[in-house]
């Protein structure tokens, strides 16, 4: 019996020295250690305190500069949304160290390395951090968006192929259909006396039905549980991550994570009505396959048996979580932001509508007609720099690498500043904070070295074509059925929970045109 207890007491004994071991290494030792090497490195940064780093400092400056809504609309937001990145830079350099509770981070916005880090040579070597997969784990799990390495890489290869130009020409006719169906909500809307609309509402609604039904053969009133729950997720999500930077609290029994485990447990069941019921489909003969749209494919490779690659229900469940929420809600913004951009903008706004009068004659936009819409393409590029959905790019590195002068110790987290490199009037000039869609015009232009909304390289956003074909098809058609300005109504207060948004909406006065306009 005394020596059961003893060897009872040994093994506990051993399971916490372990344990303080790994929490003393990966809070104290590791960030120490990575502190020293960027030292050493010239490299340094405002002072972090012990466990929460600069995360105080940082919530603080922001809270404080979005408490109030801008005088007027201006495009100067950098100081609004990254008052820390603003505060630091000009103390520390073009390259500083800070840091999200115990993870040390490092701001980089020199355009050459930025390239080398985001080029193939990295593509594996870097990926996401312990604290980003672990503050997303209940909301996207190890979808693509949150994968590594060698799994990042498998995942990649099964999915790309579903967003190809050539696919996703099949998704016009879905898009031009429920485009329409918003426009005639819209029209009534106005006919009923209601002429001022929160237009990024209706867009997100769009947006979301088109991702549901092209990917998943869903619609948005099936999905809108799963859109609502998923909003929801996301941001419990992101209240609960700034607890992270204490040891154990992910175990910790929280008011957040019982609500976390709550909803993700009803995200799924939802989802897994929607994969049995196409399984169905396949078992009573109904269909002879999948299907090739997102979820059709994704269920084809779970029934492929790769070595090495262990694909589970539940590694499906978090890709659907993945698209459902990337797939809709980037590219509501882009639309929010860049109606806003038009409704400021009366001449913009009608040289757009003139050219899809020219180029599409009265009939709805097809994939022959977008190429030659090279004005909107313009005016979205530009509302893409100055309002970039993903206003940050971070990148940890996974093992040692070498970045043009610097060496990236394993565990260093980069962060690409996107929305200040966009704005920037070193690389931009004097007008970076101006509404210029004309900048775009030039064939001199070369994206993918200070314009990065869709991230570069190959670990660039995977659904970039879809989200362009789907946002010129919107604007396209809402543009030459409306003609709108801003709403007094309309504060502008741009604001980054994870995404870019207009904290109050985008208020517009619409004003239908005639059909053969
Ligand atoms: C205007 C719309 C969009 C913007 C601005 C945007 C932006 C981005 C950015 C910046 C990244 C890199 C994120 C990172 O590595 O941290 C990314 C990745 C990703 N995006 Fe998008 N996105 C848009 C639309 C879409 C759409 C429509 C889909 C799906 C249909 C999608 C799916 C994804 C996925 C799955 C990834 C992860 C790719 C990987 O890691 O290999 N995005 N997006």
């Amino acid at each position: 019996m005394g020596l059961l207890f003893l060897v009872i007491g040994v093994s506990l004994l051993l399971v916490l020295v372990r344990a303080a071991s790994v929490t003393l290494w990966f809070y104290l030792w590791r960030p120490r250690r990575i502190k020293k090497a960027m030292e050493r490195q010239g490299v340094t940064g405002p002072k972090p305190r012990f466990l929460i780093g600069n995360l105080y400092d940082m919530v603080s400056l922001v809270s404080d500069s979005t408490s109030r809504d801008m005088d007027s609309i201006n495009h100067d937001i950098v100081s609004r949304l990254l008052p820390h990145y603003v505060l630091w830079s000009k103390q520390f350099g073009k390259r500083f160290m800070y840091w999200h509770g115990s993870e040390p981070r490092m701001c980089l916005t020199e355009v050459e390395m930025i390239k080398e880090f985001l080029s193939a040579k990295y593509s594996v070597a870097t990926g996401k951090s312990w604290l980003q997969q672990q503050g997303s784990k209940h909301f996207m799990g190890r979808g693509l968006l949150m994968a590594n390495g060698e799994e990042w890489l498998h995942q990649r290869h099964i999915i790309a192929p579903v967003f190809m130009v050539d696919k996703l020409k099949g998704n016009v006719g879905y898009m031009v259909e429920r485009t329409r169906q918003m426009i005639e909500t819209l029209e009534e809307a106005v006919r009923s006396g209601e002429a001022e609309v929160e237009i990024g509402e209706h867009l997100t609604k769009l947006t979301a039905d088109i991702i549901a039904k092209t990917e998943f053969d869903s619609s948005y009133e099936k999905g809108k549980q799963i859109f609502n729950l998923l909003t929801s997720l996301q941001h419990l999500c992101a209240k609960s991550s700034r607890y992270l930077c204490f040891p154990g609290f992910r175990y910790f029994p929280s008011k957040y994570n019982r609500q976390i485990k709550l909803l993700k447990m009803e995200v799924e069941g939802l989802l897994i009505e929607i994969i049995e019921s196409r399984k169905e489909g396949m078992e009573i003969g109904r269909a002879a396959s999948y299907g090739n749209d997102l979820l059709g494919m994704l269920l084809s490779e779970l029934e492929k048996k790769r070595a090495g690659f262990d694909l589970t229900l539940q590694w499906l469940m978090d890709e659907c979580k993945t698209f459902f929420f990337t797939g809709h809600e980037t590219t509501a913004l882009l639309l929010t932001w860049t109606v806003m951009l038009l409704a400021d903008s009366p001449s913009w706004q009608d040289k757009a509508r003139a050219e899809v009068h020219q180029v599409c004659a009265g009939q709805p936009p097809s994939v022959d007609h977008l190429p030659k819409l090279t004005v909107l393409n313009m005016i979205i590029n530009e509302s893409l720099r100055l309002y970039p959905p993903a206003t940050l790019l971070p990148r940890m590195a996974l093992e040692d690498i070498k970045l043009g002068d610097l060496h990236i110790p394993k565990g260093l987290s980069i962060w690409i500043p996107v929305i200040a490199i966009h704005h920037s009037e070193e690389l931009w000039g004097k007008d970076a904070n101006e509404f210029k869609p004309e900048r775009f015009g030039g064939k001199s232009f070369a994206p993918g070295r200070h314009f990065m909304p869709f991230a570069a390289g190959p670990r660039n956003c995977v659904g970039q074509s879809f989200a362009l074909m789907e946002a010129k098809i919107i604007l396209a058609m809402f543009i030459s059925r409306f003609s709108f300005s801003i709403s007094k109504n309309y504060r502008h207060a741009p604001v980054s929970v994870l995404t870019l948004k207009p904290k109050h909406g985008v208020q517009i006065i619409l004003k239908p045109l005639p059909a053969s306009q």
